[in-house]
């Protein structure tokens, strides 16, 4: 028998999969969670041994529930959050907390990349992308700013699952997918972009080396083995970012299908067969997990993650409910949503909680209720929150079908899509067909494909896909609905761009 397992390294928390092949076949799964740190509004911190501790944890129980020998887990494929920064000293200890993907904290240090490259269609031409405050760059540049002990102790910064795979393998290295997201790789080339490294000042020697997502990058080290109930022949691969592995678990290797993620970010993803950049810089252009090959993407910071914050600040009572019943507070609320009518009365939520990359790349937009009445209850605010979500993703999608992206099918993952009224809103804002999948694991089950290929079990990623990934059940748009929220969009749209100014003295004040 031939195992591979699949190690997400989410925000919320650790998910480990083992996968049988050649089937594909998911034969067991375990998670585990871990807090994240806002030390100021707008700041998101976590610390890499929670990582760790969880990594470990559910590894030790996949193989477990697995009940395979360890010599049949052939690979582990890594995933993770993207954009983080894991500042290590030269014995590789961890010198501050990791600065994460939704950290808004780097606004001057994006102008200072911009201005430091000669211009931001200087940058662009040189690495695909703008600056954004979520990129690892950025926080490098904080950390020589704003914390110069903390820079001079710092020999190495890694992405989150690349720290993982150091404690896995006792090497340094990353892949092209995530490595896109660091703002310092020539996307194009695929390899790191030495003119924005001497541009910027920064020693090359910081970053790991890079392959591509299926390759080998190393073996368990026996201390982990032992401790995980593995064996040193187990090979770690490349991976992916969450993105580029929740792309391949759902087949999205090609053009034609774009795949959409609702977790604690929001997603929309879809396939290149060559670099092709927004000229506005709206959308990323990253490399994919496929050899030679690339894609687009938009990312809504607060997606689920909108829900969540609601659920968590509002609804207390209803998840101790939920608890006792063993029932999850989000089915409770999608419940209330759905006796409500499209357009809750007139509520718009819009997702900016912490801020927003597509298509606003606007670190002082914030969350916002907007249409309130004496008639609205909370079934309206849940069905609001749903809407405003889904609107930023046709954001999304629409920026995407404007460069030119044909859109035949939609697929749905992450936690908001094992809604069956979450996909019905998307199927409806978006006017597609929108697919969920038989393996809906996502990233996870991605990169135990890139570990399949990586240990020999397909030629290739495509043919990985091709032989395991099916979608299950399909959600056409309602006519009526989606007609509707035609009309509802341009009001969302509007909306941000009212209070943009406003935003700006809100953020003055709450300084
Ligand atoms: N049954 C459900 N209905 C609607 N939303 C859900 C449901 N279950 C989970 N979610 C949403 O999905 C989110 C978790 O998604 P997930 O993809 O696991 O996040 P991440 O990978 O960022 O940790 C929750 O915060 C919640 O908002
Ligand atoms: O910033 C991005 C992608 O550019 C996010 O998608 C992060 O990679 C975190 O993902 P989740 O924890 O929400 O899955």
């Amino acid at each position: 028998m031939s195992v591979i397992l699949g190690v997400d390294i989410g925000t919320s928390g650790t998910k480990t999969i083992a996968v049988r092949f050649p089937t594909g076949e998911v034969i067991a799964e375990a998670s585990a969670s871990y807090p994240c740190h806002h030390p100021k509004p707008l700041w998101s911190e976590q610390d890499p041994a929670d990582w760790w501790r969880a990594t470990l944890k559910t590894i030790r129980q996949a193989v477990k529930k697995a009940g395979c020998k360890p010599a049949d887990v052939k690979a582990i494929g890594l995933s993770g959050q993207m954009h983080g920064s894991v500042f290590l000293d030269k014995k590789d200890e961890v010198v501050r907390p990791a600065l994460l993907w939704n950290d808004q904290r780097t606004a001057a240090e994006c102008e200072e990349i911009e201005q430091r490259a000669g211009g931001r269609k200087r940058l662009i031409k040189m690495v695909a992308n703008p600056a954004l405050t979520g990129f690892q760059a950025p926080k490098i540049l904080w950390l020589r700013n704003n914390e110069p002990k903390n820079f001079d102790k710092t020999a190495s910064v890694l992405l989150p699952k690349d720290y993982i795979r150091l404690k896995l393998t006792g090497e340094r290295a990353s892949e092209v997918s995530d490595a896109s997201g660091t703002l310092l790789l020539d996307v194009a080339k695929r390899r790191w972009s030495k003119p924005l490294l001497s541009k910027l000042e920064l020693d090359p020697g910081l970053l790991p080396p890079v392959v591509e997502s299926h390759e080998v990058t190393g073996h368990l080290t026996a201390e982990v083995a032992k401790k995980v109930g593995l064996t040193t022949d187990c090979v770690v691969v490349g991976g992916a970012g969450d993105c580029a592995a929740g792309a391949v678990g759902n087949g999205v290797v090609k053009r034609g299908v774009v795949a959409t993620s609702l977790g604690t970010s929001g997603v929309v993803f879809c396939h290149s067969d060559a670099p092709e950049v927004d000229p506005e810089g709206r959308l990323h252009t990253f490399c994919h997990a496929v050899d030679g090959k690339w894609h687009m993407m938009g990312v809504t910071l607060s997606a689920a993650g909108s829900f969540q914050w609601f659920a968590d600040t509002l609804c207390e009572t209803e998840k101790k409910a939920a608890k006792k019943s063993g029932k999850s507070v989000f089915e409770t609320l999608v419940a209330e949503a759905a006796t409500t009518a499209a357009g809750a009365q007139g509520l718009f939520f819009l997702p900016y909680l912490t801020g927003e990359r597509t298509p606003h790349a606007d670190p002082l937009a914030r969350g916002a209720f907007v249409g309130l009445t004496l008639s609205h209850g909370r079934g309206e605010m849940v069905r609001s929150v749903l809407e405003g979500v889904t609107y930023s993703l046709r954001d999304c999608l629409d920026i995407m079908q404007e460069l030119g992206v044909g859109v035949r099918e939609v697929r749905a993952t992450g936690g908001g899509a094992k809604s069956p009224f979450w996909r019905q809103l998307q199927a409806d804002v978006f006017g597609k067909k929108v697919c969920n999948m038989a393996a809906d694991e996502g990233p996870a089950y991605g990169v135990a494909l890139l570990g399949a290929v990586g240990a020999g079990e397909f030629k290739n990623v495509t043919e990985a896909c091709d032989a395991t990934v099916s979608t299950v059940a399909e959600t056409k748009p309602t006519a009526k609905t989606k007609k509707f929220y035609d009309r509802a969009m341009p009001v969302y749209q509007g909306l941000y761009r009212s209070l943009k100014e406003d935003y700006r003295a809100i953020a003055a004040l709450a300084e």
